[in-house]
């Protein structure tokens, strides 16, 4: 047991202390017209103007005392063990599909003299056919032409680093992700929680060797006893039961699984885009899911067994009754104006990243919303979005919370 525990997020919305995040780099500058739908980007994005966004989100959350850790540094700490880094470089290679011996060998070599931070930015910047000069042909794979522009693909989702690992009590969701770009962030999830001193024995109660895909976009921490998660375009029923399963046996506070049935579209590819807390009663919501949105509740009942129920109620009702709440506040994207919510939940007006109780980080673009969310005594850190909304995510697609104050 540890005595400080490296992940502690029993909530949605208490202080915020420490938060995990990845700087867009050069992956974005990979991102082609021909492989925008594959890559899950709507747009080409101008890189220089999404790390000037990308750091005034950090500074605004260091500006309110959270500690903000970058994957890449925490990785390169991870590398920095030859063993674990030629471990970490097949893994690699071979979910990126290089398995022919003659690129894997040149791979190596191209990787080989670089410095640990160096090569994970490479790793996740992606390699273009012309920077490997020297390939020596040894099966047919090496030999055959192809026009594909990359041996190794880009990883321009990483910046979203809600998705691939989820912080759930004092332990994580080691996601499987849906689609093939994606699925690779989860390694470095694995690594860093394999092999750095500050986060091994971390328990999980989902892991990447499985089948059916879960996402971190659809899990929500809503209280010590009750966390929501979204059966969306990523997110598989049966990876809910799974994750429920462990979470409710394991010695956590956690006695319910809220499953949530939303469409299973693009623009609302998880729960967060369309439904986060701002407050320990206050949420906000895309008002296009609201009716009907169908409810399952999972519990886990004495011996070993686990009931689900359709939760045949409203939604303001069910969070009542499991927040064990007086009242609560749904405040619509879009302050419920049918094209604004649309337009703004579209740039993830409602995928808020709260810092604090009734403190939270936004877009400046989605100004509708953020007036709504004021006028219900919301307080709005907002910062500039013109780029790295085109990848369609926001504030909480972006952060990965490791600790939260209990509330
Ligand atoms: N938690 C989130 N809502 N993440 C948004 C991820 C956006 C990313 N382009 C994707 O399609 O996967």
């Amino acid at each position: 047991m540890h005595s400080k525990p490296s992940i502690h997020v029993k909530n949605e919305v208490g202080n915020l202390k420490r938060v995990l995040l990845h700087r867009p780099g050069g992956e974005i500058e990979n991102i082609v017209p021909d492989y925008l739908r594959r890559l899950l980007f709507d747009e080409i994005a101008y890189l220089k103007q999404a790390q000037k966004e990308h750091d005034q989100f950090a500074q605004i959350m260091r500006n309110e005392g959270v500690e903000v850790l970058y994957l890449t540094d925490l990785m390169a700490e991870v590398l920095r063990d030859r063993t674990v880094r030629k471990q970490f470089l097949m893994d690699f290679m071979e979910e990126g599909k290089i398995t022919t011996p003659g690129l894997q060998d040149a791979l190596q070599e191209y990787f080989d003299p670089m410095e640990p931070k160096k090569m994970i930015e490479k790793c996740i910047e992606g390699v273009r056919k012309e920077e490997l000069k020297h390939i020596k042909p040894k099966a047919l794979g090496d030999m055959v032409k192809n026009p594909y522009p990359f041996y190794l693909d880009p990883i321009p989702n990483l910046y979203f680093q809600r998705d691939p690992f989820a912080s759930i009590g004092n332990g994580i969701s080691l996601n499987v992700m849906s689609s093939t770009t994606r699925n690779r962030e989860t390694l470095f999830a694995k690594y860093l929680f394999d092999h750095h001193p500050n986060f091994k024995g971390v328990p999980r109660w989902y892991n990447r060797d499985k089948t059916h895909p879960i996402e971190g976009g659809d899990i929500l921490v809503l209280s010590d006893r009750i966390v929501a998660i979204g059966i969306s375009e990523r997110t598989d029923p049966i990876a809910i039961e799974k994750v429920s399963e462990n979470l409710l046996r394991s010695d956590e506070p956690f006695e319910v699984v809220l499953a949530f049935d939303i469409p299973k579209t693009r623009a609302y590819m998880h729960l967060d885009t369309v439904f986060t807390m701002v407050d320990f009663d206050k949420f906000t919501i895309y008002p296009g899911i609201e009716s009907p949105l169908d409810v399952y509740s999972i519990k886990r009942k004495r011996g070993d067994a686990f009931h689900i129920t359709y939760e045949a109620s409203k939604l303001e009702n069910i969070l009542k009754k499991y927040l064990n709440l007086p009242a609560v506040q749904l405040i619509r994207c879009g302050d419920g104006d049918y094209i604004a919510a649309g337009r703004e939940q579209w740039s993830d007006g409602s995928n808020t990243l709260a810092i604090a109780p009734g403190k939270v980080v936004c877009y400046d673009r989605n100004y509708i919303t953020n007036e709504a969310l004021r006028k219900n005594h919301v307080e709005v850190l907002e910062f500039d979005s013109y780029e790295l909304s085109r990848g369609r995510g926001g504030p909480r697609c972006m952060s990965m919370p490791l600790l939260r104050d209990d509330i």
